[in-house]
């Protein structure tokens, strides 16, 4: 799939003080209609012109923008008081403090359709993505299927699913022209801390002012219990009623590794499915907070008003990768109780080095039961967000999350490989049983295995 040009609205004016062409993002057409060029004589002569840096013209609430080269005018397509251009060429928006909000990405290095090779199944595939993108619950939930499948050959459906996805939500940024339009939370907090409860409540305090709430759990236990905890149904009875929410229990099987990514890929699912704010779940099993901290825009702890061995599932380190600590069932009797938390992990924090250089992590109370708190919580999210954006850490961060989310996969492909390989297979439990009865270590025997799986040792 080759890049592709995105048409948008652009009307170009030449500054009077120093010359230059400007060219605005018209978010007032009709406004702007009056410092329109013809554009036609503008194309001829666009080799000659350079777009150097942009101005603000908040009176007429125009966005500027600064083009790489003038070249981006591929095409152009006359309206009648509006102007279509195609860019080819990169480009740059800032807002009024110049910080960039969306960078426009390069054309791709490699030919993604190479890449993907052929597919079966093709027009299969193309009709779930339209049901994914029209926003049907169907069409998300026979997706999310799809990507937690192991049968190779869905394996790839699954992966051309996926690439068509990231194409279209990274085209649904470009029109937004203020990055994300999608805000993913990470949530976590010890068993009986009042995450579902909370859930519920903020999700429908959500799709009540008109947001559409995805619900993933990150649950690697489920596996072992061989039920989903998490992401349980009836642990929201409400929410999962409500036709503007969409909650997903944790795949039954896997690795913590495996059920991450296929979290990583379900987020990707949900925003190309018109779901705006994601929350996933998790509990403090395993490693799963911090897989988690790993996918989301911000991560916020839940800790309910108790102490002593309540709080035991808290892991260190938790709290370090917290952008806000949540103090649950700050109601009734529970209220000194939830005070005295929120003291405690105010002065915690006081000592802990921020992970951002614009936010510094907060403590706030909630009670779900009289739904107090929950307003001010999400103004706080809105405020984390804003941040974020305007600095470049919300994407720079979703960014180096990509990569991660590449390690992942090779990380399990290669684990899954090497299990799978016939020699590694027959010495395995013998290598095993040397480490454990103290004959060789651990680091000697990982070495020996490796060489055979690369083929370095013949038959010994
Ligand atoms: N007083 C009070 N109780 C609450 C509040 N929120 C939840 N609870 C109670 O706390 C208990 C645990 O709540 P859950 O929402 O199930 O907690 P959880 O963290 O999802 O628990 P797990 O499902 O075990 O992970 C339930 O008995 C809730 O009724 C609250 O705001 N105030």
């Amino acid at each position: 799939m080759a890049a592709k040009s995105i048409p948008r609205i652009f009307t170009v004016r030449k500054c009077t003080a120093n010359k230059h062409w400007h060219c605005y993002h018209c978010l007032n057409p009709v406004k702007a209609s009056s410092t329109l060029l013809n554009l036609r004589k503008l194309q001829q002569r666009t080799s000659s012109l350079i777009f150097q840096s942009a101005s603000i013209h908040s009176s007429t609430k125009q966005q500027a923008f600064s083009l790489f080269s003038p070249k981006a005018f591929s095409h152009i397509i006359q309206r009648p008081s509006i102007f279509l251009f195609n860019f080819l060429k990169p480009i740059r928006c800032f807002s009024a403090s110049s910080s960039i909000y969306y960078r426009a990405p390069q054309k791709s290095v490699v030919d993604v359709e190479h890449l993907l090779g052929n597919i079966d199944g093709i027009d299969h595939v193309n009709k779930l993505f339209q049901d994914l993108v029209s926003g049907t619950r169907m069409g998300l939930a026979r997706a999310i299927t799809l990507v937690e499948t192991s049968h190779p050959g869905k394996q790839r459906q699954a992966q051309y699913l996926l690439t068509k996805v990231l194409e279209h939500n990274k085209a649904m940024e470009r029109n937004n022209f203020k990055g994300p339009q999608t805000f993913r939370i990470g949530l976590s907090g010890p068993p009986g801390a009042g995450k579902s409860t909370f859930i519920e409540v903020l999700g429908k305090f959500l799709t009540d002012s008109g947001h559409k709430v995805a619900v993933l759990a990150v649950d690697p236990s489920s596996s072992t219990t061989g039920g989903s905890l998490l992401g349980d149904k009836t642990r929201m009875p409400n929410l999962s009623c409500d036709m503007r929410a969409y909650i997903r229990a944790s795949p039954s099987c896997g690795t913590l590794g495996g059920v991450t990514r296929s979290t990583n890929e379900a987020i990707v699912l949900c925003e190309g499915a018109g779901y705006d704010v994601i929350l996933v779940e998790t509990i403090g099993v395993g490693q799963s907070e911090f897989a988690v901290a790993d996918m989301v825009d911000m991560f916020c702890l839940l800790i309910p008003p108790a102490g002593g061995d309540e709080l035991q599932g808290i892991k260190k380190g938790i709290v370090e990768v917290s952008d806000v600590v949540i103090v649950t069932k700050c109601d009734g009797d529970l209220l000194p109780a939830a005070r005295r938390i929120q003291g405690e992990y105010i002065s915690a924090l006081k000592f802990m080095r921020p992970r951002s250089r614009v936010w510094k992590p907060r403590v706030t109370k909630v009670s779900s039961l009289e739904k107090t708190g929950i307003p001010e919580l999400w103004d706080l999210t809105q405020e984390f967000r804003q941040l974020r954006l305007e600095s470049g850490e919300l994407l720079a961060t979703r960014r180096k999350q990509l990569r991660l989310w590449l390690a992942s996969h090779v990380k399990d492909h290669i684990m899954a490989r090497f299990q799978q390989h016939p020699r590694v297979h027959a010495l395995l439990p013998k290598m095993e049983k040397m480490v454990m009865d103290g004959h060789i270590t651990p680091g000697l025997a990982a070495d020996y295995l490796l060489e055979v799986f690369e083929g370095g040792r013949g038959d010994e």
